[in-house]
């Protein structure tokens, strides 16, 4: 039997409300009675956007679509292996309606747990959800006006990159500080961070997460190796570091939400590693199933590039923190 993934182009509806648009599988189609996003396979020799533009018609009579890329992705859960190229539009004409006799309903994101999805609609939604750009905070100083100077530049940092309608995503990484110390201060970041209603991810334990109602946890390579399933529940972030092609596999296995895959270019805080380059980037990154973001070097008018080569976004220390 040919084990080759199929390509399906997935398109997922956003209203003015935030809520999303899924058909549910008709009963004689495999995964009958589960819901997903519109979508089908791509016809030999068509285009992934043209596959998008004729699906969408055929299923639920929607034309015109404004779409944007949000994740291209393999998997192998359901009945065959199949390569899901997702778009988020934001833009169509028509009313959206079941043209196959199939339900559709708009769904707001909280509803969605009430609703049998197909297995990896969870990647889809990650993509949708995170952010373009992740800041890794630089270290703190010791004295009292450089810890001053690092809130204000984290407070402008944080007003700064909240882009696409999405919130600031930051992890608080610092090697230096004992677990006391990175306690107090994880606790008066996540205060700043409300204020501007960004989410942060700690590095250290997961009952520190839970303690401060931080929005997730980030690991590093290191640590999520000894992990055989994710460590934290999955209301909170899961992210963890990466470096190659199976790491980032091991990273989608244990259901991390999201990977960074360093180094793109050379960087200061980790000069003795090889740069991967934008094709080595993408070789790495591959068909994951989880979004992936380009650190090392990395500015935020990196973002361009990074899309172009299937990045969920750009990640970074120096690039993304002002005065830096
Ligand atoms: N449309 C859609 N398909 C998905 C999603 N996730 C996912 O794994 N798939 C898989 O992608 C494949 C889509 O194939 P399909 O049978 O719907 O394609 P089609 O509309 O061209 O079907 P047809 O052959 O009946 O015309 C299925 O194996 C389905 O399980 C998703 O979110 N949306």
């Amino acid at each position: 039997m040919d084990r080759a993934p199929l390509d399906i182009a997935v398109g997922v509806l956003v209203d003015d409300h935030d809520r999303l648009l899924i058909a549910r599988r008709r009963a004689d189609t495999p995964g009958a009675g589960y819901w997903e996003f519109p979508g089908g396979k791509r016809e030999p020799g068509e285009s992934v956007a043209a596959c998008l533009s004729r699906e969408l018609a055929e299923e639920i009579g929607v034309t015109d679509l404004t779409s944007r890329s949000l994740i291209r992705f393999s998997h192998d859960r359901g009945p065959r292996p199949v390569r899901l190229h997702v778009a988020r539009i934001d833009n169509w004409t028509g009313e959206p309606a079941g043209q196959e006799g199939q339900q559709v309903r708009w769904c707001a994101q909280n509803d969605l747990s009430d609703v049998e999805l197909l297995p990896a609609t969870n990647v889809i939604l990650a993509a949708l959800n995170l952010p373009p750009l992740y800041i890794i905070t630089p270290s703190i100083g010791r004295g009292r006006s450089a810890r001053q100077s690092w809130f204000d530049a984290l407070d402008r940092a944080l007003r700064a990159h909240v882009g696409d309608g999405t919130k600031a995503f930051v992890r608080l990484r610092q090697p230096g500080l004992d677990d006391d110390d990175y306690a107090d201060l994880a606790k008066r970041v996540l205060e700043h961070a409300r204020r501007q209603q960004a989410r942060v991810l700690l590095d250290r334990s997961v009952a520190l997460v839970e303690r401060l109602s931080a929005d997730g946890l980030h690991c590093s390579t290191r640590r999520a190796q000894r992990m055989d399933k994710r460590p934290i529940a999955d209301n909170y972030w899961f992210g963890v570091s990466t470096h190659s092609a199976d790491e980032l596999t091991h990273a989608a296995a244990i259901n991390a939400d999201f990977a960074t895959l360093s180094p793109v270019a050379a960087t200061e805080t980790h000069s003795e590693a090889r740069p991967l380059g934008w094709p080595g980037f993408e070789d790495a990154r591959g068909e994951a199933a989880l979004p992936v973001y380009a650190l090392g070097g990395m500015r935020p008018d990196d973002l361009g590039a990074a899309r172009d080569h299937y990045a969920q976004g750009v990640a970074g220390i120096r690039g993304f923190w002002p005065g830096s």
